[in-house]
């Protein structure tokens, strides 16, 4: 797969201050990416900057081969952004919102019909087209600035935290369009998130933190590089069980109640509970999150308040 983004040796400074420190990253064409990172990590910067808004201070940053600084117009006609403060007019339709954005892209008049049906067919709105932004639900408006983002066709869509503040049904619901953008459109999707399980749903996730790339590979790659399983278990004779976790050097840690041991090495485990058949009374192996990932990395969990 090529790369449709391409950011290489991208720095932004405010005044002296460096948010961004020489950062360089590729997102695939038609993948879905997520930058993830603390408040203040610089998310906000490289996505506005990506989406032509602000002014990098050096570097290089492409979209579909194009710079983001010298051939902005041709940028914009690639990308669709949906942010996290709704832009749509509330007074007017859904149909009267995308209408306006189309006139915005220069849309030619004959095409527009075809357009709309398009997008509000991709998020399930085509029968509410008629209604006021302002007497929809808060996950309908997000549907309807992905459909909005989506009206010009573009290659990208680059969505800020598009599921934050909705509850857990319409979030699920969200993702349902956003890869069905993915499978169907091959559109390349560039996300931020709060939430680690959504993460995870990601291609390639790439995690900033002080202004600099501090991981970059698939869910299952950085799982594996940076959490481990746990075993959790009961026994009736804690000591015994002990003794033998000891011989066979696996580290563990005794809670109130249960053991929780390094289950990474399975072979020297499973001969432990073998042993110990008649002693344990319960075992839970439960594999690292996501979460474990991001505590593990940048030392902070992702702020939860959204
Ligand atoms: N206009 C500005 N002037 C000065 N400093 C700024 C400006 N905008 C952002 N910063 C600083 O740059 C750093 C990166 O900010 P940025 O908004 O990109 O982070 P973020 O990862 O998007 O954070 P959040 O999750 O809180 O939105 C922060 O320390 C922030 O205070």
């Amino acid at each position: 797969m090529r790369p449709i983004i391409e950011v290489k040796n991208f720095t932004k400074k405010y005044g002296d201050f460096i948010a961004v420190d020489d950062i360089s990253f590729t997102v695939e064409e038609g993948s879905v990416f997520a930058f993830l990172g603390p408040n203040g990590a610089g998310k906000s910067t490289t996505i506005n900057t990506l989406c032509t808004i602000f002014e990098k201070t050096s570097g290089t940053l492409l979209i579909e081969g194009k710079d983001v600084s010298t051939q902005k117009d041709e940028v914009r006609a690639s990308i669709g952004v949906v942010f996290q403060d709704s832009t749509l007019d509330s007074k007017m339709t859904i149909e009267e919102n995308l209408k306006m954005h189309c006139v915005f892209y220069n849309i030619p008049k004959n095409e527009v019909e075809e357009r709309m049906h398009f997008v509000l067919t991709l998020v399930d709105l085509l029968n509410e087209r008629k209604k006021l932004v302002g007497a929809l639900s808060g996950g309908m408006k997000r549907r309807v600035e992905i459909a909005r983002g989506l009206i010009h066709y573009p290659k990208v869509l680059f969505l800020d935290e598009p599921t934050t503040g909705l509850d857990p049904q319409t979030r699920a619901h969200i993702w349902e369009y956003i890869l069905k953008l993915q499978k169907e459109r091959n559109i390349t999707i560039f996300l931020t998130t709060h939430y680690m399980e959504e993460a995870e749903i990601c291609n390639k996730i790439a995690i900033i933190d002080g202004g600099k790339i501090v991981a970059h590979d698939t869910p299952y790659a950085l799982k594996k590089e940076f959490t481990k399983d746990k075993a959790y278990i009961n026994a009736k004779n804690e000591a015994e069980l002990e003794t033998l976790l000891e011989k066979h050097k696996l580290e563990f840690v005794k809670k109130k109640g249960y053991y929780k041991v390094d289950a990474e090495n399975i072979h020297q485990l499973l001969q432990v509970l073998s042993l110990q058949k008649d002693n344990i009374t319960d075992i839970e192996i439960k594999k690292g999150t996501f979460n474990d990932v991001f505590i593990e990395i940048t030392g902070k969990t992702i702020r939860e308040d959204a």
